[in-house]
């Protein structure tokens, strides 16, 4: 079994202090950071690139960085994040033309793969490429906006994913990861982790708090009911 992680979204936290925010969350217990990458074309948003993401490598970073690509197209700033000191980089197959060239991209730059899968999209997107894949992201709100609740709907396509996940590695011997994203709380984190999830988002959860250590705490204890640790 796959380690729980717990990766904040650094889009609900205050941009105007990133580094310490990044700081205090790691030091609250968080494993990796969550880095949403939205282009006000593919998504009506506007974050962060690459400058910000060797900011912070270059402050001192060292824990991975989850970049979630919100663009298209995705192909040229794949390469730009890699060298930025992203160690995940997950996508949209709705933003890329050739879902498969640009999986072999992001892993000739040196960074794990993964796909997101948007509420409406189906699974069955996942079927020519798991191999392919470090990680499947399942979003559980539309992307493009934190803060938003979590899709009930999403519970069921966790269920379907962990299947395919499974099947996959007994098949090869080789782990995926399942990540969630989106409406990630302490009082619904249980089950989400019961249909399948090792890997959680939150943002508004975490970033909306003061305590961030007793949020991550809570999260991590409710999986661990669920699936130890
Ligand atoms: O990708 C995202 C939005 O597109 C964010 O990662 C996600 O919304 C996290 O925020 P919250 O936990 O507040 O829902
Ligand atoms: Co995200």
């Amino acid at each position: 079994m796959q380690p729980t992680v717990i990766a904040p979204s650094i889009l609900s936290a205050n941009f105007a202090k990133l580094g310490e925010e990044v700081d205090a969350v790691l030091a609250a217990g968080a494993d990796w950071v969550h880095f949403d990458v939205m282009d006000n074309h593919y998504v009506p948003n506007l974050t962060i690139g690459p400058l910000v993401c060797e900011a912070l490598r270059k402050h001192g970073v060292t824990a991975p960085i989850d970049v979630h690509l919100m663009v298209e197209p995705v192909d040229r700033i794949v390469p730009d994040f890699a060298k930025a000191g992203a160690s995940l980089i997950s996508f949209h197959p709705e933003a890329s033309r050739h879902v498969h060239r640009t999986l072999q991209l992001i892993k000739a730059s040196g960074c794990q793969a993964g796909l997101v899968l948007n509420p409406a999209t189906p699974v069955e997107v996942l079927d020519y490429v798991l191999d392919e894949l470090d990680l499947v992201l399942l979003m559980s709100v539309n992307p493009g906006f934190g803060g938003q609740s979590f899709i009930p709907s999403a519970l069921d396509k966790l269920r379907a994913v962990r299947a395919r996940i499974d099947a996959a590695a007994a098949r090869t011997g080789r782990t995926i990861r399942l990540e969630i994203d989106g409406g990630v709380k302490v009082d619904n984190i249980a089950e989400i982790a019961k249909a399948g999830a090792d890997t959680f988002v939150a943002g508004s959860a975490i970033f909306g708090q003061a305590d961030y250590a007793g949020i991550v705490s809570q999260m991590k204890a409710a999986v661990a009911s669920v699936r130890g640790g």
